[in-house]
Formats: structure tokens, sequence, C-alpha cells
């Protein structure tokens, strides 16, 4: 009897990640406007400050703070106006003590005022004279030099997926282009005889086909590439020869099916052939998600993937294993995730760590993750569910109230 020796989500990450060693993705210059949702492959370093002056944060009169102190709206403090800054030019007088000059909200703050009085609690008393009703304190209304941006500062780092706010940061510095990482290209290969397209009527015995759909669907939601998409049936040598074109052209080659003991199951054989034996692992400590496969060619440099037929196997592994590593080799932040307690007890999967699919329910203050239940072989346990959490796989089970870290899917 062969059984599959498995592997660790740690240690099948390790191993993939020692495999793929120096092979980030090439990154491309791109303006910065086609920029959103990439990922950044260089550091963006401010070039100068932002602000490069300081600026009013309200229309009103700069002034030196310590000459307001004590007004009121019954105590008016006199200041004679010695200038005007206008809206995109530089300021040409000095405020000094006693003296104060407009600005506009955005406006430069001229030399030697410290802080603005808004102008509503301002009054022209005559032509050149001011009664300010407010007392301001040092830096009030004022964004020094800097504030925002200061300069040589590291503002967004590489790997960063950039969102528009990203893109406002890299205008304020001028940086118009920006180099990103070109994504992995991807062709995705079904396997299957019972598989039909979906706008068929399947006959007894068929199935539509769901993995194509919800993977490259995936795949597109992290970035990558989709290339190419087929539906193959379960035959060896045709099947072998897609996957090595494929390979020419793809980073990623990833078949669904065929990845476990079946008669026809011949995906682990095909992928060990076509990497030259760099089969790395076949089978993972994970529920869903055992007779997963996963195989690095060096010499196209392509991942080659075997995902379980198992529709919530296939996407639970895509997300853990596929798009974990992605996100590795493009220097990705960790994805955000929720602490929330169990509304039950749980049984853990000896040897196993366990991939669970949660809904997540508000009460009160506190969230709380009930488990959804279902076969690996199902697909609507994944549209029930808000998210996942992994139960380690030394772990003989979770209990009610206990707290788990749910990651969104
Ligand atoms: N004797 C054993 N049988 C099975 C084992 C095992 O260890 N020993 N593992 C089970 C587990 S766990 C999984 S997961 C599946 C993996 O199956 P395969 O990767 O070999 O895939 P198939 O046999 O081709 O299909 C399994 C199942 O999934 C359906 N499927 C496949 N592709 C699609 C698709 N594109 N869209 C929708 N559904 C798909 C297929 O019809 C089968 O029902 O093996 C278990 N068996
Ligand atoms: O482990 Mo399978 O991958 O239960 O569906």
């Amino acid at each position: 009897m062969e059984l599959l020796k498995v592997h660790t989500l740690e240690a099948a990450r390790k191993k993939l990640v020692n495999a793929m060693e120096g092979k980030e993705p090439k990154s491309i210059r791109l303006n910065l406007l086609k920029s959103l949702d990439r990922i950044l492959a260089q550091d963006i370093m401010a070039e100068e400050p932002v602000p490069a002056y300081r600026r009013s944060m309200v229309d009103g009169y700069a002034v030196i703070s310590g000459d307001t102190g004590g007004a009121s709206e019954g105590l008016p403090v006199l200041l004679r106006v010695v200038g005007e800054v206008s809206m995109g030019g530089s300021s040409d007088f000095i405020v000094k003590a006693g003296t104060c000059g407009y600005v506009p909200t955005g406006g430069m703050i001229p030399e030697g005022a410290d802080a603005v009085v808004m102008e509503e609690y301002c009054e022209l008393f005559d032509e050149d004279h001011l009664a300010v009703y407010d007392s301001v304190a040092h830096g009030k209304n004022v964004v020094s030099q800097g504030e925002d941006i200061c300069h040589g500062e590291v503002v967004i780092k590489k790997g960063t997926k950039i969102r528009p706010q990203e893109i406002g940061v890299m205008a304020s510095l001028g940086v118009l282009e920006v180099i990103v990482y070109e994504p992995w290209t991807i062709t995705i290969i079904s396997t299957g005889d019972e598989l039909v397209h979906p706008s068929l009527q399947p006959l007894p015995g068929e199935i539509r086909d769901i993995n194509s759909y919800a993977l490259s669907a995936k795949a597109e939601a992290y970035g990558l590439k989709v290339l190419n998409v087929m539906v193959l049936k379960d035959d060896k040598e045709p099947l072998k020869e897609k996957v090595l074109q494929s390979m020419k052209t793809s980073d990623l080659v990833m078949i669904s099916g065929g990845s476990s003991k079946g008669k026809k199951d011949a995906t682990s054989q095909i992928i060990d052939e076509v990497t030259g034996g760099n089969s790395l692992i076949h089978g993972l400590a994970l529920k869903p998600g055992k007779p997963s496969i996963f195989g690095f060619d060096p010499s196209t440099g392509t991942l080659v993937v075997g995902l379980p037929g198992h529709p919530v196997a296939a996407i639970l592994v895509f997300e853990l294993m596929v798009a974990w590593l992605y996100k590795h080799m493009t220097n990705q932040k960790e994805d955000h995730s929720l602490f929330a307690r169990m509304t039950t007890n749980l049984a853990g999967a000896p040897g196993r760590a366990t991939c669970q699919l949660v809904r997540l329910i508000k009460k009160e203050e506190e969230y709380y993750a009930e488990p959804v239940h279902g076969k690996s072989g199902l697909i609507s346990t994944l549209t029930r569910a808000d998210g996942y959490f992994i139960m380690g796989q030394n772990q003989e089970g979770i209990k009610k109230e206990q707290r788990v870290e749910v990651f969104y899917l």
C-alpha cells in the first residue's frame, strides 16, 4: 500500500520558497496612472519634503502666536497688516512683532509667523490694522514643512499593493513612473472525464466545470495574469503535452483534479516528468487539501501545481499555498485577519491541520466565528463563509468561546 508522504503547511511553504530562491518575479516600469492594484517592486523614497513649505490650513491671518495672547471677543488685539499672500505665490514679506499678513487656505506662511487666525475671528479695523478676537497657540492652523512626508523617508515599501492613496502620495512627490512586479502568468487546466462546460446541461455522471472558473477568478483577484484555461480529459499523454506547452509561456501551470490515487489520476506522474524529477511535494498534512502536488522546473522556471479536484479543497489550497507563495515572492505584507470567538466546540483532525471555514457574526462588541460545515466536494460552503482559520495539526480541538484568527476569503 502506497500512502502519501505528507508535508505540513509550514514545511511545504519552506520547501517551495527554497526551491524558488532568487526567482523573484520580473519587474517593469509603469506610468503611475496604470499602476493601480499592482505590487511595487521598489521602495518609494521621498526626494523632497511634503509640503515643501509651511502652508496654512485656513483662510485667515498669519501671526506670531505670542502677539495674540489674551485676545478675546471683548478684548481684541490690534495688529498691523503688512502683506497678503496670493494662492500659488510665495510670500514676499516678513511678519514681525505686532504685524500680520493675509494667507488663503493652502497658502505659504510668511517668514516670522507661526500660526494663523481664521478670518472669522478677525475684523479690519482700518485700512492697515486688524482686530484679532482669538488667541492662537504656536503652530495653530499651520502644516509645517515635511509634516506630511519627511525628506529621505521611505514612504511606501516594496511589496505594497498600490491603492489610490499610494498613487496620491507618489503624485505629491512627483513620482510619475513606478517599478512594479510583472504578475505571474498562469495556465489553468481542469481535468476530468465528467466535466462539461457550464453552459451545457450535464448528463447523468457529468458535472459542470467549477474549478476553471473559480480558480481563474481567484488568480485574477490576486493580480495574476491568466493566459489560458483548458478543460481536458483524464488522458495522461495529451495532458502532459499540454502541460509542457503551457510551461513555455506560463510561470505557473495549475492542474486541478487527478491528484489522488484513482485509476486515471496521473497528475503526480506528469508533474514529476515535466519538472525533470523535481516534484517537491505530494501530500499536505491539511484538511482539506491532502492530495496536493507541487513541482518546480528549474530549466523553464515554472511552478507546476496539482490541486485536488474537490472544489473547496482546490480553492483553499490555492489560497494557502499558491497565493501565499506569490505574496511571499513579491514581498507583500501578511493578510489582514480578525480575532473571533468560536460559537461552538470543534474537534481537530489528528496529524493534519484543519482549514476551517467560518461565518462571522457580530454580537454586541465582539465577533464570533460559526463553523460552516460541508464536505470539500461541495462549493456553496465557500459562499456561506466569510473566511477561515487554521487549527494546528497538534491541536485536539477548539473550545466554545476560544479566540481564533480568521482570515478573509
Ligand atoms: N482512495 C482515495 N480516494 C481519494 C483520496 C484518497 O486519499 N484516497 N483523497 C480524496 C480527496 S481528500 C480529494 S480532495 C480528492 C482529490 O481528487 P483528485 O484530485 O484526484 O480529483 P478527481 O478525482 O479528478 O476529482 C475529485 C472530485 O472533484 C470533482 N472535480 C474535479 N474537477 C472539477 C472541476 N473542475 N469542477 C468541479 N468539480 C470537479 C470531481 O468530479 C470529483 O468529484 O480525492 C479523494 N479521493
Ligand atoms: O483533502 Mo480533500 O482535499 O478532503 O478534499
